[in-house]
């Protein structure tokens, strides 16, 4: 079913989308897996889910009444999530509401640009989330005609310090120079966190790694508790 920009946007405002992703090789890497974590977050409240893969995007579909905000990683260098309109169509097409890529205007693979990206998924019938890792992108993408601009790609690019947190200063400059709801995305590790990028300006959300993913968690667990 097709959801409307202002429906999705109502219904994730305020609220928490959890990402439910895992690496190539993660034990937690299987449809099942993945649409068992998004089951347990819709449990506990989440307004949305963000899934990477067309077969991941169908199933949490068939599982989850929440809006599905799906992406189609390739690779993990250059333009990796959604990078060409092949991979937008085919998430478009396994269902999910909104169809989020990257927006940061570097070379796409298909040699295409994230404004036709944005024509194919809304002709496609489905919403774009842009992701980015700064101002001016995000401020291009809503003039692109993204439906929602996210964080996620801030620390993640060539030129984009990485922080510790979350990038609340880009949150803040993009609510403040965007009229498209702008998500807080990437590095969210806490629940103090995620409300801090409400009062930001950010109208929703997005924590991936502190609910979903188990080795990443352990792994930080293990490496403080490691003597010198
Ligand atoms: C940079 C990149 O490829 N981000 C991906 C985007 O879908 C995911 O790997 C992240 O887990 C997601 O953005 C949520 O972020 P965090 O896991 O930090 O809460």
């Amino acid at each position: 079913m097709t959801l409307s920009a202002a429906s999705v946007a109502a219904a994730v405002r305020g609220r928490l989308i959890v990402s439910c992703q895992a690496p190539p090789g993660d034990p937690m890497r299987g449809t099942p897996t993945l649409v068992a974590l998004a089951r347990a977050a819709a449990a506990g409240g989440a307004a949305g889910i963000r899934v990477n893969e067309p077969e991941v995007v169908a199933a949490v579909r068939a599982a989850v009444d929440l809006p599905v905000i799906g992406l189609w990683k390739d690779g993990d260098t250059g333009v990796y999530i959604t990078p060409t309109v092949r991979h937008a169509l085919a998430v478009a097409e396994a269902g999910a509401h909104v169809v989020a890529a990257d927006a940061t205007g570097r070379p796409r693979p298909d040699g295409g640009s994230f404004a036709d990206l944005v024509a194919a998924v809304h002709a496609a019938g489905a919403l774009v989330m842009a992701d980015v890792a700064t101002l001016e992108e995000g401020v291009r993408a809503a003039g692109q005609g993204a439906d929602f601009v996210s964080t996620t790609l801030s620390g993640y690019v060539p030129g984009s310090p990485r922080r510790s947190g979350p990038d609340l200063d880009l949150v803040a400059a993009l609510a403040a120079a965007t009229a498209a709801p702008v998500v807080a995305e990437g590095r969210i590790g806490t629940p103090e966190e995620a409300a801090a990028a409400l009062e930001k300006g950010a109208h929703s959300v997005v924590v991936g790694t502190a609910i979903t993913a188990p080795t990443a968690l352990t792994r930080r667990f293990v490496t403080r508790l490691t003597r010198p």
